[in-house]
């Protein structure tokens, strides 16, 4: 078994590679990041594991790390090398967070989702900026069967009213588990979706039960670009970004509003700086229900797509009717076939951008250690998300990851199957992202 090292990587392949049933969450805290490979080292950091999917490796400060240790100890038993891996089924509640500037159509989309016939329960967390709630009454949600409509004003989700974000859902959990199957949190216009999202991995009340199912990013067709192009000082986000930056769907709305020209260059615009997500154009937020509920947090197949179909600009069937811009579709970004690898970069956007790598081979177990570690030392900062599936030299089976800033979730997957290539994809969506650098670096992983 490769000895653990105590940087957030390690954490993950560490855990995969003894062929324990894990879901691994880390926390990386900069300061106390050792690049040692010593396994006495690795315990004093409290590298834990379970086996159920609450099981998770996380550098915390040392109250948290005894209770973990104790949990390790109380397991590790089952853990044979040649143990099979098992993912138990994940019966955590899924939530999704809907956000988009203001004025994008986020509670035309909420509506949508509770009127339309899918026979969830869902419950609903409206955050409002401002003492009066206006939002709560325009959900159209008592009425039509969402189990809990509970407003969160006076604050914006991603800044001041966090903890009662964390709160609220720990009360609906107690309260209320079993009575709905879904949580549906809407943000106000201008949070910043990070630290909302990280809430689902590094909050221990929040992730024992619900899931993170997906980031829905409403777009607004005709004003977007101008909130996207708006320079901040130094310092700020800029909300409209950041909110696309973060997006696993996206709903471009209100169509009806402009022409297909603008249509199309938004599209593109929004490409640059999120590639990876699926999107769809719409009025009055309507989509199928299942674009928005049940993603699954990480989408594995989409960064084969977005690699290799260079970044399909919107869904297929979208794409049908709007047949031109595929063969229109001209980026100016960097753009590599060599060898095994395939680098996908949108650099032409000094702000935020996505970086795709794909490549054949295994992974060396200390070399992506290190290459991981230190460049989420140095650029967790920048680097908003990250999303992957790795082939990890000496492990049957896939790796699949993903992460928000320093925050990291990843497990072992399936198993490789007999024919199939064993092939590593990345996703990177950051701030300043050098792609040629980053691909450069995975590919000196490989062994
Ligand atoms: N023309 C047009 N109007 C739309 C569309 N979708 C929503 N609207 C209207 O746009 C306005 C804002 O929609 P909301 O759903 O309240 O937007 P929101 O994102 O929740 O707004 P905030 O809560 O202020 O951030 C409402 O008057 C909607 O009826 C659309 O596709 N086309």
């Amino acid at each position: 078994m490769a000895a653990m090292s105590v940087d957030l990587a390690s954490a993950f392949m560490g855990l995969a590679t003894r062929q324990v049933t894990v879901r691994a969450r880390a926390t990386l805290c900069p300061s106390r990041l050792k690049l040692s490979r010593s396994s006495a080292t690795a315990a004093s950091m409290a590298v834990s594991f379970t086996s159920g999917w609450k099981g998770r490796t996380c550098f915390m400060n040392s109250k948290r790390r005894s209770s973990n240790t104790a949990m390790a100890s109380a397991t590790t038993q089952s853990q044979t090398p040649e143990a099979p891996t098992q993912i138990p089924p994940d019966t955590r509640v899924p939530a999704t967070i809907i956000t988009g500037f203001l004025g994008s159509g986020k509670t035309t989309l909420l509506n949508n989702i509770l009127t339309a016939d899918h026979g969830k329960r869902i419950a609903v967390i409206e955050n409002e900026y401002g003492e009066v709630d206006i939002d709560g009454s325009l959900v159209a949600a008592k009425t039509t069967g969402a189990e809990d409509i509970v407003m969160l004003n006076n604050g914006c989700l991603c800044c001041t009213v966090r903890g009662d974000l964390v709160r609220m859902i720990s009360e609906l959990v107690d309260k209320k588990k079993g009575k709905f199957d879904h949580i549906v949190i809407e943000t106000t216009g201008l949070a910043n979706p990070a630290p909302i999202i990280q809430t689902f991995y590094a909050e221990d009340s929040v992730f024992n039960d619900v899931k993170l199912d997906g980031v829905v990013t409403l777009v607004d067709a005709k004003h977007a670009p101008f909130h996207l192009d708006e320079v901040k000082p130094k310092g700020v986000v800029n909300e409209a970004v950041e909110q696309i930056a973060y997006a696993d769907r996206i709903i471009l709305n209100k169509v009806d509003l402009v022409g297909e020209q603008e249509v199309s260059s938004l599209i593109d615009r929004i490409r640059t700086i999120n590639g990876m997500a699926r999107l769809k154009r719409t009025e009055y937020g309507k989509v199928d229900l299942d674009y928005v509920l049940g993603i699954g947090g990480f989408d594995l197949e989409r960064i084969e797509s977005v690699v290799y179909a260079e970044g399909s600009k919107e869904d297929k069937d979208d794409h049908d009717h709007h047949h031109e811009h595929d063969h229109h579709h001209e980026h100016d970004h960097n753009h590599e076939h060599h060898g095994h690898g395939h680098a996908h970069d949108h650099m032409h956007d000094p702000g935020v951008s996505s970086v795709s790598i794909v490549c054949d081979g295994n992974l060396d177990l200390d070399k992506a250690n290190m290459w991981l570690g230190t460049l989420l030392m140095d650029r967790s900062d920048d680097i908003y998300r990250m999303k992957g599936l790795l082939s990890v030299s000496g492990m049957n089976e896939r790796f699949v990851f993903q992460g928000v800033h320093d925050i990291f979730q990843g497990s072992p997957e399936r198993l490789w199957g007999p024919d199939e290539k064993r092939i590593n994809k990345i996703v990177f969506i950051g701030k300043n992202l050098d792609a040629k650098a980053l691909e450069k670096g995975f590919k000196e992983c490989l062994l």
